[in-house]
């Protein structure tokens, strides 16, 4: 069955068709996805917009019931939603699961958080005039996710979005329309009133850009590409639009003296290589002091020697594939780039063979430990998104902490240490909009602000109530009594 698009309450078949298919076994097609065209595209932003006015006064306990029975149901479907995912991301089913349960989780949280929202009231310096500080929706909020998350962005855009009275018009990437359309499903039958929420599928080269200038559009919350990102930002700037993105990182993890061995090389493990790295908050970097630096390289390739890739569905597969044929030669271009400069390989570095179906093999590449880098090589600046992590040496703590600085980005940076000053002090000078201690730098709470700073984000925070930032704009009442 092909899957169509949503606009305006009801399913609208695309201009064309495209294929989803299984990373692990690029001869299974999942589904025939609809392809939006700009005229498609102008039709839901027009509908999003008739629907503002209705959505906007429908009352706070309206909004929350439809965004707790979206959750209620996304947990309750939460086996097919992961396997689906799983099938067409690439992560591994458990990871999957942890995706879908967190993406039900946001929508509770938001069913709970718009009827938390609030104003002040302050005195006036002129007397008799009351002050009246009150939030009010924004608009129609255009939403474009990246195919990482298929679910999880999608979830902490379009509910807080929905929760504070927005409209929205939703484009998820091309790669992954599988979860996205089970989710506009789900938000359809929620009960809110036609227009308020459409999906759009399609590429964005094609249906990108007319959404983010449509004028029906009043803002854009973006994860994705610094490149993709930045573009957006400047039309929404020159169209007077808020905008809000998410994008990069090259996140640095690092590992002191006093660690404790076994734990530093467990959340390296699983920050630098599950999900395939394939996570803007993956740890890329890893700085180690030269006292523990031959022992952590050993223990951490020990480790990943016992690390399985395969099938993301198969049970056992600790690492799935490379979403794409695309992303798997960006991930062994910049193996490739890293061994031309000097780096030596400790583990991995090579495409795994493994045929999950019948046919083609998979896009699989071996989790990969790049030791002997330098903070100037391209592998430490350049984001690879893939299981590739290169460990930089360093003398002690204040090298460490310049070398983890010493990045464009600044999204999530981690610190493996038992020193409560060095801890302390890491806290306090990473560059970054989410420090961890002893923890990965990847897999955060959905409760809590999420963003970062320098290229990594732009504009107000996400999730948490700080989510309010965006998806609402402040209004100044004077009232002579
Ligand atoms: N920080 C993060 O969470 C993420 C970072 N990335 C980084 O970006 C790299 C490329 O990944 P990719 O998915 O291609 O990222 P992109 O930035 O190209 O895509 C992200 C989203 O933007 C859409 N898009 C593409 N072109 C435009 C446009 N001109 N106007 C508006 N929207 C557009 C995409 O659509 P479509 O896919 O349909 O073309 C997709 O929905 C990765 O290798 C990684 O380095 C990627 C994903 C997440
Ligand atoms: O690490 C996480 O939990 C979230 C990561 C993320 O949002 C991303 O990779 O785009």
């Amino acid at each position: 069955m092909p899957y169509d698009n949503l606009i305006a309450g009801a399913w609208h078949a695309g201009s064309s068709y495209g294929e989803n298919r299984n990373p692990s076994d690029p001869d299974d097609v999942i589904g025939l996805y609809a392809q939006a065209d700009a005229t498609q595209l102008d039709v839901a932003a027009q509908a999003a917009q008739a629907a503002f006015a209705t959505w906007s006064t429908a009352g706070i306990q309206a909004r929350s019931d439809a965004l707790e029975r979206i959750g209620v149901e996304i947990l309750a479907r939460k086996d097919e939603l992961a396997e689906l995912l799983a099938r067409e991301e690439g992560k591994t089913r458990p990871e999957a699961l942890g995706e879908v349960m967190r993406a039900g989780s946001i929508f509770k949280f938001f069913a709970g958080e718009c009827l938390r929202l609030s104003g002040e009231i302050l005195p006036s310096v002129r007397p008799g005039v009351a002050v009246e500080i009150t939030r009010e929706p924004v608009g129609v909020i255009g939403i474009i996710t990246p195919w990482n998350f298929p679910i999880a962005i999608p979830a902490w855009k379009i509910a807080p979005a929905l929760a504070y009275g927005n409209c929205v018009v939703f484009k998820p990437a091309d790669l992954v329309p599988g979860t996205a359309w089970i989710l506009a499903e789900i938000i359809h039958r929620s009960g809110i009133p036609e227009g308020v929420f459409n999906l759009v599928m399609g590429r964005g080269s094609v249906i990108g850009e007319p959404l983010v200038n449509h004028p029906a559009i009043a803002a854009v919350s973006f994860t994705g590409s610094v490149e993709v990102g930045s573009r957006i930002a400047a039309q929404c700037a020159q169209s007077g639009k808020k905008v809000q993105l998410e994008m990069g990182g090259k996140n640095p993890q690092v590992v002191l003296d006093d660690a404790d061995l076994d734990q530093a090389v467990e959340l390296c493990a699983q920050s630098a290589f599950f999900s395939t790295g394939q996570r803007c908050t993956a740890s890329s970097r890893l700085i180690v002091t030269e006292g523990i630096h031959e022992r952590f390289i050993a223990a951490l390739a020990a480790r990943m020697a016992r690390l399985q890739v395969g099938d993301a569905l198969a049970v056992g597969t600790d690492i799935g594939p490379a979403v794409s044929q695309a992303q798997m030669s960006q991930d062994l271009r910049h193996i490739d780039i890293a061994l031309t400069e000097g780096a030596t390989i400790a583990a991995g570095g090579t495409p795994v063979q493994c045929h999950t179906g019948s046919g083609k093999a998979g896009y699989f590449v071996a989790p990969t430990l790049l030791a002997g880098t330098s903070p100037a090589m391209r592998i430490n600046r350049e984001e690879v998104f893939g299981p590739v992590a290169s460990v930089i040496r360093v003398r002690d703590y204040d090298e460490a902490l310049a070398v983890a600085n010493d990045t464009q980005f600044g999204l999530s940076a981690g610190i493996a240490t038992t020193s409560l000053k060095h801890a302390t002090h890491f806290k306090r000078h990473a560059q970054a909009g989410m420090v961890m201690v002893n923890l990965p730098t990847a897999g955060v709470d959905y409760h809590v602000p999420f963003g970062g700073r320098k290229a990594s984000s732009y504009g107000p925070r996400e999730q948490g109530r700080y989510a309010q930032e965006f998806f609402t704009t402040v209004k100044t009442a004077y009232t002579l009594a």
